[in-house]
């Protein structure tokens, strides 16, 4: 099952922000890396256990955000590009990084996981998933590629008036990790009007609930892929989780996904 879109050629938004060259490789904001190990990651467990979701406050600095924005057009950091409205995905279009990935795309990947995998683990451990994760990241993305999943996952969408995603579940292959981080690199209000993040949820056997995330520009949201699990009175249950985003009511909204599995 793959992913979703949009169709305007957005403008690189420029609004005084000076955009800095982003970086392929090499070492890595240390800052990024300090930045998500200060995150209230106890808070971030319990929201992410409650609800499916939690709001990572201020990942990516404006200057960050307006820089992956800008390399939407650069088209040789990608290795696929994909039209929403043609797959029935949505309206609006991303983009799959190739390898190797900008630097702030891939200290994402590295720094979050450690972080998530605990929580991970918490959940299959509940809903008995036997597939447990790695500390490392490096070591999860072996598993991913001795199984054939070699293609990167991280991708930049990119949404005009009038476009959204559709509810979907970003699946690639046998090896999931269950739980991604969606990073809005616009700003809301001014870049954009609409669109939000919205999350719904099928219990077994009852009707299903949304959940709207407020973001702000820079702000990520981490969320179950696919499934997590609840407690109820007779023990744990699993909900179907999936996500996507309301119309673009006006202007342009760009996003960065970190999924930490790659595609068959
Ligand atoms: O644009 C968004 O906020 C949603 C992006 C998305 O579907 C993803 O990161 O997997
Ligand atoms: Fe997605």
């Amino acid at each position: 099952m793959g992913r979703r879109a949009q169709t305007r050629p957005a403008r690189a938004r420029g609004a005084g922000v000076s955009v800095a060259p982003l970086r392929r490789s090499g070492a890595a904001a240390p800052e990024l890396a300090a930045r998500i190990a200060g995150l209230d990651w106890n808070g971030i467990g319990d929201a992410l256990d409650a609800g499916g979701n939690a709001v990572l406050p201020n990942l990516l600095t404006a200057e960050e955000c307006a820089s992956l924005s800008a390399v939407y057009d650069d088209a040789a950091l990608f290795r696929s590009r994909i039209v929403m409205a043609r797959h029935g995905f949505g309206r609006g279009e991303y983009q799959y990084f190739a390898y190797p990935l900008p630097a702030t795309v891939a200290a994402l990947r590295e720094h979050l996981y450690p972080r998530l995998a605990p929580i991970a683990n918490r959940w299959n451990e509940a809903m008995g998933v036997d597939a447990r994760y790695p500390q490392r990241h490096a070591d999860f993305v072996d598993r991913c590629h001795a199984a054939g999943q070699r293609r990167p996952t991280p991708l930049l969408l990119r949404y005009g008036e009038g476009d959204y995603n559709c509810l979907h579940q970003d699946l690639y292959g046998e090896h999931v990790f269950p739980l991604q981080v969606a990073i809005l690199l616009s700003r809301p209000g001014a870049d954009f009007h609409g669109g939000e993040f919205v999350l719904t949820e099928q219990r077994p056997r009852m009707q299903s609930r949304a959940e709207v995330v407020p973001l702000a520009q820079g702000d990520g949201v981490a969320f179950a892929v696919q499934h997590r699990p609840v407690q109820g009175a007779r023990g744990v249950y699993r909900v179907n989780l999936r996500h996507g985003v309301s119309r673009v009511r006006a202007g342009a909204r760009h996003t960065l996904g970190v999924i930490f599995h790659d595609a068959a």
